[in-house]
């Protein structure tokens, strides 16, 4: 697979950064993090002049973006990431028992289309501290009337979104800039005996991921997954009342 290196990518970079073991995360640039937070925070006024957090829908009943009330003052800002009460009040009861953190160096990473079966089937919390992502949820419950469907949103450092995906959904991300960190709760445990990954370039799916599927980087356990089409989905599409 090729790989796109974009200036922080670039091979020296990255060896000092893997190379230094109490920053497995990465070196995430101060300079550059401190431009993405001030372009969010300008000057006391948040990106969008929002009184309470606001939950929108997507092209995917049940996959939902949440924007959190950020508060800016002269010292800079402050927002609750996640707040259960918050979320109960807007109708999202899941319990989350597992955060994730990855880093993706290069823009052009894929991670996906991944899914764990029931019994630790899991709902997805998906945030952006650095960079940016195409964040994408597909429906695989079986009946429903989205079958097959994708939807993808922007989430990035810039816009505070969170896009939260429920289980029944393969979940997957391509990074649009290098150095992107990405936070995300999870519903259920990882459980690698009930992982489960759909080949993010299947041409059922048809996802547009904004590159071409020869420059994704790849880890190799996606470069193999299987197709849609061999998708035997644990997931039944329940209706709501
Ligand atoms: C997902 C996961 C991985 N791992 C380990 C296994 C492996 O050695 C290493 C890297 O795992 P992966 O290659 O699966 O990481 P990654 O490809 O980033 O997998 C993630 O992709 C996104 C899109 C998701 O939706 C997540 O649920 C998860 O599947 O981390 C854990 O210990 N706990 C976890 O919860």
């Amino acid at each position: 697979m090729g790989r796109i290196h974009g200036p922080i990518g670039q091979s020296g970079a990255r060896s000092a950064c893997l190379g230094n073991s109490l920053h497995p995360f990465g070196q995430l640039r101060p300079v550059l993090v401190a431009k993405q937070v001030r372009r969010i925070y300008h000057k006391g006024k948040t990106a969008r002049d929002q009184e309470a957090p606001m939950l929108e829908p997507t092209t995917l009943p049940g996959v939902q973006i949440i924007t959190p009330r950020v508060f800016a003052d002269n010292r800079g800002a402050f927002c609750e990431t996640y707040n259960a009460d918050t979320l109960a009040a807007l109708g999202i009861d899941t319990v989350f028992v597992q955060d994730n953190q990855s880093w993706s160096h290069d823009a052009g990473t894929i991670r996906g289309l991944h899914f764990q079966t029931p019994p630790s089937a899991q709902a997805k919390l998906v945030r952006v501290l650095v960079g940016e992502i195409w964040d994408v949820a597909v429906d695989i419950r079986a009946g429903s009337p989205t079958y097959g469907q994708w939807t993808g949103v922007t989430l990035s450092a810039g816009n505070n979104r969170q896009l939260l995906i429920p289980a029944g959904f393969l979940h997957g991300f391509v990074t649009r800039v290098p150095d992107c960190l990405v936070a995300y709760k999870c519903s259920n445990v990882y459980a690698p005996a009930c992982e489960g990954a759909v080949r993010f370039d299947d041409p059922d799916l048809a996802i547009d991921w904004g590159i071409p599927a020869a420059d994704a980087v790849l880890s190799d356990k996606d470069a193999a997954a299987g197709s849609f089409a061999d998708l035997k989905t644990p997931f039944t599409y329940e209706a709501s009342a």
